[in-house]
């Protein structure tokens, strides 16, 4: 069998360190490929459209969801967020690991469709780091920081419908945490499917 590829999800409170997590893994592993989604809210300073997101406005947002072209989409502190099917679907059916940053409502979309999905939630030490790191990667005006605390305790207690919670405290404690669960994923079908059958047929058991 073909290693048919893992579809991972991470979410996590704004500021939790998510996007930092996900880019050092992508640094790190070649095989996984993120997918970009698609968002009404404008570019922060250095971003690009295409890279960390597709930056559409209101109605060419309407026009996507009238043409069905998301897996999945939602409303996230007060803009909209979606995954496109063109994001993800060529990737997947090549075998490649896809890594969704998205948040909790999302991500239980995706787990609907997609059952083997693997959850990840990234939880942040305190609320007090929480805080700081918004007010620390100075990107957003004070009143949207003030709205993504707001909405932080609701998608944190969401956090026990994930497989897996990695505490962000030591940023390399944490990404050695993800990579674990990336890692073994990928073991599960190399090992198991391929490797490990061409070393039973060679010792003959
Ligand atoms: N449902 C959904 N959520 C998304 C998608 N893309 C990003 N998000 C989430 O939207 C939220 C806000 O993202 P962003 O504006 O980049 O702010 P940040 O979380 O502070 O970096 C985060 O929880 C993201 O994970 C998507 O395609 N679908
Ligand atoms: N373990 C960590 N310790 C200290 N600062 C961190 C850690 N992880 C991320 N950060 C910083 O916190 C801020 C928010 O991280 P970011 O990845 O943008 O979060 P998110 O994508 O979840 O909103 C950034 O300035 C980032 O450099």
């Amino acid at each position: 069998m073909d290693y048919p590829g893992n579809l991972f999800v991470v979410a996590a409170p704004s500021g939790a360190g998510k996007s930092s997590l996900v880019k050092a893994l992508l640094e790190l592993d070649s095989h996984v490929q993120p997918s970009v989604s698609h968002t009404t809210r404008p570019p922060r300073g250095q971003e690009k459209h295409g890279r960390e997101y597709f930056f559409v406005s209101e109605p060419e947002f309407d026009q996507m969801v009238l043409a069905d072209a998301f897996v999945e989409w939602a409303h996230v502190h007060g803009r909209r967020y979606g995954t496109s099917k063109k994001a993800i679907e060529d990737r997947i059916a090549h075998g490649a690991d896809v890594i969704l940053e998205i948040d909790w409502q999302g991500a239980l979309q995706i787990k609907r469709i997609f059952t083997n999905a693997v959850m990840i939630f990234i939880l942040p030490p305190s609320w007090d780091e929480l805080r700081s790191r918004l007010e620390r990667r100075g990107e957003d005006a004070p009143e949207v920081i003030e709205t993504r605390l707001r909405n932080a305790a609701a998608e944190m207690s969401q956090c026990k419908e994930f497989d897996f919670v990695i505490i962000n405290e030591l940023f390399e404690r944490a990404l050695f945490d993800l990579k674990a669960i990336v890692h073994s994923q990928r073991l599960k079908y190399v090992s198991q499917k391929r490797l490990r059958a061409d070393t039973f047929k060679a010792l003959g058991i």
